[in-house]
């Protein structure tokens, strides 16, 4: 259960993997689009998981409808704009919202560093309306190769302000960590923070490279931890953060079930770990079951789960004053 003295964070959360099905319908009309069907619930099982996906690239194509429709800048701004909205009415006090501007901009050619603007904007316009502390992480999407992937870098860096970290995401098999080397050397000279998807579909080996070589200090899903016994005493002697996400891993195969998940494995070596979504509305779950349900099924007892929401908070990429802010708020 979810501690309500105690912030509730998401820090692992694609924003570009929650869009609303009824703001793709709408967009879709919006642009002229034809879309796989013009009524919610026969499109929803186009834009969202039903059933357990054999992999991760199979679970990944459920997010293309809904960056297929993004067909101007405004269109970035409003899904930016409700991603704030529906994070606060999932009871979040602070979220970290990573996207990937080239994957967002590339269907209809949009300007990589103008949806990097939208995307800053749009979320200024919905915490306006909403309490809640919202950071943005750039996405480098692996799946479209090295040169896609500097474009993308150079339209984070053209705001280089309005983004804290930046994270490699997409097909971790296919594209490899390597690839992205000076990639990251420049994200770490711009003084971002860095999070890398790794030992998700491949092994912990990635893991290892993406703390040697792309100095991530967070790792996305890093299920495959588990099985280097080396690997799970470095992440806890030096502090490196897992960002689970329970529901997803089971959604793209890489674990079997709740019980296999290795979170709760994390929690007892001493490792940081927290809960997290991934893709709200592409996979149907929000925060609350992945407390309520999935840590649980997970084998988390109560003191685990608190533990991994405190962690959530202490894994952010914010300052130690930043983070006492947000505690002293939810406790007043
Ligand atoms: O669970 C995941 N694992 C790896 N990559 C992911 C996951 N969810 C989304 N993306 C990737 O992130 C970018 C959009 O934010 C896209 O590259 C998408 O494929
Ligand atoms: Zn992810």
């Amino acid at each position: 259960m979810i501690d309500t003295r105690l912030p509730l964070t998401d820090i692992h959360r694609h924003l570009d993997g929650n869009i609303r099905a009824q703001t793709i319908l709408d967009l879709g009309h919006q642009f002229n689009l034809t879309l796989p069907a013009n009524e919610l619930e026969a499109l929803r099982p186009h834009v969202q998981v039903m059933h357990t996906e054999p992999d991760l690239v199979s679970f990944l194509q459920k997010l293309d409808w809904g960056v297929k429709v993004l067909g101007d800048l405004d269109a970035c701004r409003r899904i930016a704009k409700e991603n704030v909205e529906d994070a606060a009415k999932a009871g979040l006090h602070y979220t970290e919202l990573r996207f990937s501007p080239y994957y967002m901009a590339m269907n209809h050619k949009l300007p990589v560093a103008g949806v990097v603007e939208a995307v800053i904007e749009g979320i200024r316009e919905g915490q306006k309306n909403h309490d809640i502390d919202v950071r943005l992480i750039g996405i480098l999407s692996r799946t479209f190769g090295e040169d896609a992937c500097l474009q993308e870098l150079e339209g984070l860096l053209a705001h280089r302000d309005g983004i804290t970290a930046l994270d490699l995401a997409g097909d971790e098999l296919g594209f490899p960590g390597s690839l992205f080397l000076s990639h990251f050397n420049r994200a770490r000279d711009a003084g971002w923070r860095i999070t890398v998807h790794a030992g998700e579909a491949a092994g912990p080996e990635s893991i290892w490279q993406a703390i040697r070589e792309l100095g991530a200090e967070r790792i996305g899903h890093g299920v495959k931890a588990a099985q280097d016994p080396a690997l799970m005493d470095f992440l806890a002697k030096h502090q490196i953060g897992i960002e689970s996400c329970l529901t997803s891993n089971i959604q793209t195969s890489t674990v079997s079930s709740f019980e296999q998940h290795p979170l709760a494995t994390f929690l007892r070596h001493g490792v940081l770990a927290s809960i997290n979504t991934d893709d709200p509305a592409v996979q149907g779950i929000e925060i609350a079951n992945e407390y309520n349900v999935a840590a649980p099924a997970a084998g988390l007892t109560q003191n685990e789960i608190r533990k991994a929401q405190e962690n959530g908070l202490t894994m952010a990429f914010l300052t130690g004053a930043e983070k006492q802010a947000i505690r002293d708020k939810v406790s007043a």
